[in-house]
């Protein structure tokens, strides 16, 4: 029997997952991919084959009731049936915050889940969602070894004064501290700069995660020293739906003089702000990419995008003191070639200079001359989990239950 184990990315609405062979110490191989959309209405599954061909796919009608759990064990009695040879070892999952106890990846037991619920303030958006499988998993699948992998845990190589806020002492105890989160993003493109070039993975290098969320991170020898996200993820750049940085007087005006509730300000940072809101259309760039010729709102968006992360940039370029490349992911990041070729322009005085035909077809490499060099690169986060996974749980033959 070959163990595999499964990797999820829990949000709001959706489930994805990825099933890997782990069968010795080499690298976890890709067996399928696939999602649960529309979680709670009209449930979608959609499972691939590593290389991408269509496997299988359901739909449930939205009088169905059908949520994570029941997505969960569709998924279980899924793989029961289809997997030949092979056996269930273990789930790996990306959890957004791992607070100050969490440095790096680690087995889920009582306490742990304990201290990760205590920790769903800070990313409400994210941390409930990623919680419920694994509260699922413990009650459906007891003694099943589950690893919680962080999105903060990456970047546990800055510098206390990289993670300070400028508030009183007694607010850093209580662990109101600059965290960072894209971490098994940065983590993943950390881990493969060497293939794109020796000066990378010993440099100066920026990595822009830019999709839904964005942040940007600046790693140095291929470990973070600074980052744009910090104490939750609404920090840094604008996103789809995140306001990003904002004057901290903004909410107290929220508040006080549009008599706001706490929960009512969150949700317009949250949910209501960021591309849609600037825009007033869509969260979406591919949906602003069609209309900003037309429309003067979808150009203010996708304007205001740029211009941040340009500014942002510049910043982590000074905390580098220099830079070698500037690296491009996630969904805008790999998709969007006029926001690469923004940004890009942006940063002449850098030394970018853009390779228009090279960043047209996705580079990988899309800068020209001696200068610093850009790039774009997909990101792996499930395999960055996959990896994390094994790793805490040593040989996977011996986690298979008779
Ligand atoms: N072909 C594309 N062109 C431009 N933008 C795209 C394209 N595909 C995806 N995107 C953008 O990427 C976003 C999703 O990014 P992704 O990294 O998958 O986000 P998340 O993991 O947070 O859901 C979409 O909301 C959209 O803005
Ligand atoms: C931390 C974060 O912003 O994650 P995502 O991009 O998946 O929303
Ligand atoms: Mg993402």
């Amino acid at each position: 029997m070959i163990p595999v184990l499964i990797v999820l990315n829990a949000g709001s609405s959706s489930l994805k997952f990825q099933v890997y062979d782990t069968p010795d110490s080499a690298e976890p191989r890709l067996v399928w991919k696939g999602l649960y959309e529309g979680l709670g209405g009209a449930a979608h599954f959609v499972v691939r084959h590593a290389g991408g061909a269509d496997l299988d796919e359901r739909l449930w009608t939205s009088g169905e009731e059908f949520g994570h759990e029941e997505a969960l064990i569709h998924l279980i009695s899924w793989l029961r049936e289809h997997q030949e040879g092979r056996k269930l070892a273990a789930i790996g999952h990306r959890v957004v915050h791992g607070g100050q106890s969490f440095s790096g990846p680690v087995l889920v037991d009582d306490s742990v889940v304990q201290a990760l619920e205590a920790l769903v303030p800070l990313a409400p958006l994210h941390q409930p969602h990623n919680l419920e499988p694994i509260r699922i998993v413990r009650r459906r699948l007891p003694g099943m070894p589950q690893v919680a992998c962080f999105d903060t845990a990456f970047h546990q190589t800055q510098s206390d004064i990289a993670t300070l806020f400028a508030l009183p002492r007694e607010m850093r105890d209580r662990g109101v501290r600059r965290y960072g989160f894209h971490g098994l993003s940065y983590d993943y493109i950390s881990s493969v700069l060497k293939d794109y070039g020796p000066r990378l993975a010993k440099g100066r290098v920026i990595v822009a995660h830019l999709g839904n969320g964005a942040s940007l991170c600046a790693l140095n020898n291929g470990a973070s020293v600074a980052t744009t996200m910090g104490f939750s993820a609404l920090d840094g750049l604008p996103m789809g739906t995140r306001c990003g940085a904002v004057d901290a007087g903004v909410i107290f005006f929220m508040l006080r003089e549009m008599r706001l509730s706490p929960e009512e300000a969150e949700s317009v940072l949250y949910k209501k702000s960021g591309l849609l809101g600037v825009s007033g259309i869509s969260n979406d760039m591919r949906v602003l990419r069609s209309k900003a010729a037309t429309d003067v709102n979808a150009r203010r968006a996708i304007d205001l995008f740029v211009y941040r992360i340009t500014r942002e940039i510049g910043s982590l370029v000074a905390a580098l003191g220099g830079l070698d490349g500037l690296v491009f992911t996630a969904g805008i990041g790999e998709n969007d070639a006029a926001t690469r070729a923004e940004v890009i322009k942006g940063l002449g005085w850098a030394g970018l200079t853009l390779d228009e035909a090279a960043n047209h077809n996705a580079g990988p490499r899309i800068s020209l001359g001696s200068g610093p060099t850009a790039w774009v690169i997909p990101t792996n986060e499930e395999l960055v989990i996959a990896r994390q996974t094994r790793g805490v749980l040593g040989d996977m033959r011996s986690k298979l239950a008779s």
